[in-house]
């Protein structure tokens, strides 16, 4: 779905999407139906699981009439085309939906019944514009109470005791007010069966105004499918490199970038990649709206944070045009820098960098300047999100060492991930 040769197939399905879905509107409301996806086929998070989008005409003789349009989650329509012409104004499937997501969407709130909660996930992502099935798919995205402070520390865990998920930390006890059908009866602690694992998202933090770390925010799916795509990708042109500075010396790292290429030599981007002169691939569109998910749910954080009416103000929204994608062994590092080579515009308003972090977990260091001994220092792991915009957009930061075998085995065990981090960076140019 990625690869260059399939660009042609998706960008000639982007013609019959934009006529499939107005010809419909003109006749009726379309209903668009989210196909399973064949399990050898490799998604990317947004999307996955879904091979396909079908356009049906819902009434007449028209209902005959079907429009199968591919949707990889390639760059294969841009959002606001998506949006404008497509808008999802008939209903998605409920019925299939609720099938397979109606026990995730129940589960994420604890009262939603599945029809209604359903439609309202649809809804809400409607009314953001994001149709991202990959978070219907996948229990992802962050429930309402996400982002709730804990009274004492800066640090979010409504999620945690809400949260069926919640493997260990649950506070889900017969009795108590959590479950009142069954009030008077002794307290009973629940048993998990599953262990702590991916979900269990215990610290969203604010590390400082408009420097957010969401903690294991990717699920151990959407991490397969993107070190999967990586993976494709970096093996083709414009792909993986280690690259070298100016006196000769090389970083510490294997990179490859994505929309524009990002040239640590000469400091700026260009249009094609120094060794093999080829144009970077295009990011694909599942990995921007993980991205700009991200964004909302740090925004979230941020208004139960401070009481700041508008989180744009701490950390502007973005939607990235480059991607830098760098792979590091166990023993990678990357010295305290600032990501400075972005346009003035895009600097000066503070658009965020965000971070996505998979496989080993990282020591990375933040500060006000080059010192290591002054930075502070975080873990990342694999699934963990940071991002820094606004007046910490400047941020020294760098990573001063992997942490061998610590990602996660299931991660390792369905992709063959070799022992190291990769490390997905998204600026706006
Ligand atoms: O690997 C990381 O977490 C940081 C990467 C980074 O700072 C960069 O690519 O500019
Ligand atoms: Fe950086």
């Amino acid at each position: 779905m990625f690869f260059p040769q399939l660009q042609r197939l998706i960008r000639f399905d982007r013609c019959r999407l934009s006529t499939a879905a107005s010809v419909s509107r003109q006749i009726c409301r379309p209903i668009c139906i989210l196909k399973k996806m064949n399990p050898s086929q490799k998604p990317i998070s947004s999307l996955s699981g879904y091979s396909s989008i079908t356009v049906q005409k819902t009434f007449g003789n028209e209902s005959s009439a079907e429009e199968t349009l591919q949707s990889f989650g390639g760059k294969f329509i841009d959002e606001k085309q998506f949006q404008s012409n497509y808008e999802l104004e008939g209903i998605v499937n409920v019925a299939s939906l609720q099938e397979e997501h109606s026990f995730l969407c129940r589960s994420r709130t604890g009262v939603d019944s599945g029809l209604r909660s359903s439609l309202k996930t649809i809804n809400s992502f409607e009314h953001e514009g994001i149709v991202d099935v990959g978070s219907l798919q996948e229990e992802h995205s962050f429930p309402s109470s996400f982002g709730k402070k804990k009274k004492k520390k800066k640090v979010y865990s409504n999620y945690v005791e809400k949260s069926p998920y919640s493997n260990s930390k649950s506070k889900n006890v017969v009795g108590t007010k959590n479950s009142n059908c069954f009030g008077g009866l002794p307290k009973v602690e629940r048993f998990n069966i599953c262990l702590p694992q991916f979900r269990d998202i215990e610290s969203q933090e604010v590390l400082r105004p408009g420097m957010l770390l969401l903690k294991h925010y990717i699920s151990l799916r959407e991490q397969i499918d993107i070190v999967n795509t990586c993976n494709s990708l970096g093996e083709g042109p414009g792909g993986f490199y280690r690259p070298g500075y100016k006196d000769g010396a090389k970083l510490r790292l294997h990179m490859m970038c994505l929309g524009m290429n990002w040239d640590p030599q000469a400091r700026k981007y260009d249009k094609v990649h120094p060794v093999d002169n080829c144009e970077p691939p295009e990011i694909p569109l599942g990995l921007c709206l993980l991205v700009q998910r991200a964004i909302k749910d740090a925004h979230c954080l941020i208004r139960k944070d401070s009481d700041m009416v508008n989180p744009e103000d701490i950390l502007p929204s973005m939607s990235p045009n480059i991607c830098i994608v760098n792979f590091y062994s166990i023993h990678g590092r990357l010295g305290l820098h600032q990501d400075r080579d972005e346009s003035k515009e895009s600097l000066k308003k503070g658009l965020p960098v965000v971070s996505l972090s998979i496989g080993d977990s990282a020591e990375f260091l933040y500060g006000n300047g080059r010192e290591v001994d002054l930075a502070k220092k975080v873990l990342l792991e694999s699934g963990d999100v940071l991002l820094f915009g606004g007046e910490s957009r400047m941020v020294f930061h760098g990573v001063s060492s992997i942490v061998p075998s610590s990602a996660p085995e299931p991660l390792k065990a369905k992709t063959g991930l070799r022992q190291g981090r990769l490390n997905l960076t998204f600026r706006r140019f």
